[in-house]
Order: C-alpha cells, then structure tokens, then sequence
C-alpha cells in the first residue's frame, strides 16, 4: 500500500487509541410487526475500523440510523464516549454521551459524521463548495457577517478552507476542487461524498455502503482512501461493506448481524470461522439475498 506523510490531523476527538468510543447496549428497533435490531450490544474501540457485515434486510442500516439519531431504539442504549483536548497532547476530562434520544444534528456536533448509501451531493456546485458546506455545522457567524467578510468571519472562513484544503489533500481531489461534481466519475463523486463528512472533523465516521455499484479498480481505491483517513487522520470508522474481501483487508473488528440478531463480534478472522457466520451467509446465498 502506498503510504503517504500527512501533517495535520482532521481528526475532531482526543481519546487515546484502544479506549471505548460507542456503546451500543441491548438497542432494540421495530418498525410495527417487524423488529429490525434485537437486543444489539457491541463496542467500538477508538483508533478502529469497525465493519457491520449480515446479509440483505440484517438491520446494518437500521443500526447505522440509530447511532447518527435518524432513528431511536425504543429499547437498550447508544453511548458516545469523547474527551476534551488536554495539554501536551494528553486527552482531558472525559464525557459520556446518551446518543439514544438525540436529534441527529446533535450528535453531529459531538462528532458523529455519516455518509449515505446514495450520493447527497449537490451536483451542480464544484467540489470545493460541496466541501465547504461541510464545514457549516461548525461555522457560528451569519451569513450576512460571512458575506461582508470582515473580522472573526474573515478569520473563520480562512480556518475553515484550510480544513477543507487537508481534506482535499488526504482525499487528493486537488485536479478536480473547480469541477462540478455532477460531471465527475462515481467513484470520485463518492469520495468527494467521504470528503464532506470528514470536514465535520468527525471523531467518529459512519460509512453506508461506500463502494457500492464501483468496479473493482475503483472498490480498491476507496479502501486505500478509507485506510488513509483512519491511519493517517486517525478518525474511528463504522464500516457497512458486502464485499467481504474489503472487510478482511482494512477492518480491526467485524460485528455480524442477521434478522435483526448480533450473531457474531470480532476480529475479521474469529468471525469468518464462527459457524453461525457461515450458516446465515450460505442461507441468504442460496435464497439469492446477499453478494458476498
Ligand atoms: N423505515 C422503515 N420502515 C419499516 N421497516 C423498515 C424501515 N427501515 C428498515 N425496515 C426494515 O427493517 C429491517 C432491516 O432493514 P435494514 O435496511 O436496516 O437492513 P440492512 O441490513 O441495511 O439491509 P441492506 O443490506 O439491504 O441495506 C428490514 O426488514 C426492513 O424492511
């Protein structure tokens, strides 16, 4: 893997690696008659790729939803752990967040930042401003302020298109930042998509499906790309992927869910020998419901 030096750090949390990020605990979901997450409990460690793997209909997307506050589990509970910058480096005081109930712009502002299965770009607007607008949850002057561009605005915004032009630089969109994104390849338009969520400075990263409907070519360069942003900007990723080759290769820990059930929770190894594991894969392969 190419591996490239990177100077600043996008990251927006300042927990040590290995320490608990997300608590979920016994979330339970059901939408009328139909449960789509069981009593679900696993953690996600900081400094992780954290991937949720099950075949069609498992509840990935529902527990996705539940985490970034689209949805809330009418049972159990969802725990963001985060810690003030502290001096020399060290974290400072920690906090404990109950994300169960939060609307998601909240638990946006605590650092949570998602991607969707479908592009949400604005594809009329070049990448930079696509980018840009990620930035808004953290800019505090009005537009009005923004547009007179004079004093703390001024500053701000200068703060803000330096964060934009790291992400740039770590995602390397600089041949395409004047281009409209409508005009650019699917496998560049969803990076432009990770780009944006990562100018929220997110401590956590939730990723729906981020290479679905690539090639091969371009599967690749988005796991390089993902790699990048966890080990060279250190931010924590909730992966949803089907490709299971891309699961094995870039993710610390996989948690498996089927029916709604947290089947499985470990290294991608330990999950891939578990019985249980095999059993819903080849069930949902033989009913045609999954692409592995
Ligand atoms: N808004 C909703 N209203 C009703 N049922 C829903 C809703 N969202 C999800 N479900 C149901 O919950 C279950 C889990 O769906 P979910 O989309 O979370 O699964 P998934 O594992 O992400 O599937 P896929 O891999 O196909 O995206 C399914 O039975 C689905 O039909």
């Amino acid at each position: 893997m190419l591996t490239r030096s990177y100077k600043h750090s996008l990251r927006g949390g300042h927990l040590p690696a290995g320490e608990p990020l997300l608590d979920i605990e016994e979330a339970t979901l059901r939408f009328g008659g139909v449960t789509a997450l069981s009593e679900v409990s696993f953690r996600v460690t900081e400094g992780h790729i954290h991937a949720v793997i099950g075949p069609n209909g498992a509840g990935k997307s529902s527990l996705l939803n539940c985490i970034s506050g689209l949805y809330h589990p009418q049972d159990g509970r969802i725990r963001l752990h985060t810690a003030d910058e502290g001096s020399d480096g060290e974290a400072g005081s920690r906090h404990e967040h109950e994300l169960t109930t939060l609307a998601p712009h909240r638990i946006a502002r605590l650092g949570v930042a998602r991607s969707f299965q479908n592009i949400e770009l604005f594809h009329a607007m070049s990448v930079l401003d696509n980018l840009m607008l990620g930035r808004h949850i953290h800019m505090r002057h009005s537009v009005l302020q923004s547009m007179l561009w004079f004093g703390p605005a001024r500053r701000q915004e200068i703060a803000h298109r330096q964060l934009v032009e790291e992400v740039i630089d770590l995602l390397q969109l600089q041949s395409v930042r004047t281009k409209p994104v409508g005009s650019l390849a699917y496998g560049v338009q969803k990076r432009v998509e990770l780009g944006r969520a990562l100018c929220l400075q997110p401590s956590l990263l939730l990723l729906d499906e981020p290479m679905a409907g690539m090639n091969a070519e371009e599967k690749e360069d988005m796991a390089r790309y993902i790699l990048d942003v966890n080990e060279l900007a250190k931010v924590s990723v909730v992966l949803i992927e089907h490709d299971m080759n891309v699961v094995m290769d870039i993710s610390h820990r996989v948690s498996v869910l089927d029916f709604g059930v947290l089947i499985a929770d470990g290294t991608p190894a330990e999950v891939m020998a578990e019985p249980a594991v095999i059993e819903a894969y080849l069930g949902a392969e033989e009913e045609g419901a999954v692409n592995v």
